[in-house]
């Protein structure tokens, strides 16, 4: 049998243009895969992850999720659509009962395309049924403190920052935000990749988030194989965006 290939940046943009513009894949679609598989394995890679839903008077579940600071799962993310796939993530880990909450380092006005109707969507369930709290640290002048206090004891950490768009190693803020996620005791979940990795040569930037476990998204990518960016990755789940086999089988020749 083949071994699975591994695409390059271009590779993976290509996949998602050709899906979209030829398969007729609405991105929205694409993204709702991945972040529903990223929850789906984040999950099962953590068992001790469990339903924080509150009781009421007569000992059973409401719908209320516990309060803000109990979130179990904190994803930072930035402003394009590997942040979309964090909005996503944060909507399913919710619709399962894990409390979860969602912070933004980019001003939200920012946020564009499929990853702003997933912002909208998550503000709006946030609103009216108490679900994942948005919190948008992009202003400010403590960045780490605002980190400290939104995150409690959470016990897993969300790089939704940047993904294939990335161009050189992350600026303001989120480098400050990665020195400070690779600082902390939670585990943290890489999406796609971890943000600062070349995900074509495998060198890390200074800094570049250090992941226990990476879901990247339709294959793995070139720069995943090399030495310098195993410790980077963690364990690395390839998660399915629902395109044909075909269509990657094709773009790997
Ligand atoms: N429809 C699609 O195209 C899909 C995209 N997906 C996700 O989308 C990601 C790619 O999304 P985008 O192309 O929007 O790119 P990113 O989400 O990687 O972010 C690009 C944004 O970050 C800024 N930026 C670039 N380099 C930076 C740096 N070094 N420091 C600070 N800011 C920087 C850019 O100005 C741009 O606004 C993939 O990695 C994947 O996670 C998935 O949702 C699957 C479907
Ligand atoms: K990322």
């Amino acid at each position: 049998m083949n071994e699975p290939p591994a695409f390059t940046r271009e590779q993976s943009r290509r996949v998602d243009e050709i899906a979209i513009n030829e398969y007729g894949f609405s991105g929205l679609v694409l993204m709702e895969n991945a972040g529903r598989g990223a929850c789906e394995t984040l999950l099962e890679f953590d068992a001790s992850l469990r339903k924080t839903l509150l009781t009421d008077m007569t000992g059973s579940e409401t719908s209320r999720l516990a309060p803000e600071l109990d979130a179990q799962v904190v994803i930072l993310c930035g402003k394009g659509n590997n942040a979309g796939d964090g909005f996503v993530l944060a909507r399913h880990l919710s619709i399962r009962g894990i409390a979860t909450k969602v912070l933004l380092l980019a001003p939200p006005h920012e946020l564009r395309g499929d990853a702003l109707t997933n912002y909208a969507i998550l503000k709006h369930s946030s609103l009216k049924h108490a679900g994942p709290a948005v919190i948008d640290l992009s202003q400010g002048d403590d960045f780490a403190k605002a980190l400290d206090q939104h995150t409690g004891s959470a016990k897993w950490l969300v790089d939704a920052l940047l993904g294939t768009g990335a161009t050189g190693a992350p600026r303001a803020p989120y480098d400050k935000a990665i020195r400070w996620m690779n600082a902390q005791e939670a585990k943290r979940l890489a999406l796609d990749l971890p943000t600062g990795l070349d995900c074509d040569s495998g060198i890390p930037a200074d800094p570049t988030v250090r992941a226990d476990l990476t879901c990247t998204f339709a294959t793995s990518k070139v720069g995943f194989q090399k030495r310098q960016a195993t410790e980077f990755l963690g364990e690395v789940c390839v998660v399915s965006i629902g395109v044909p086999q075909g269509l990657i089988e094709a773009i790997s020749t």
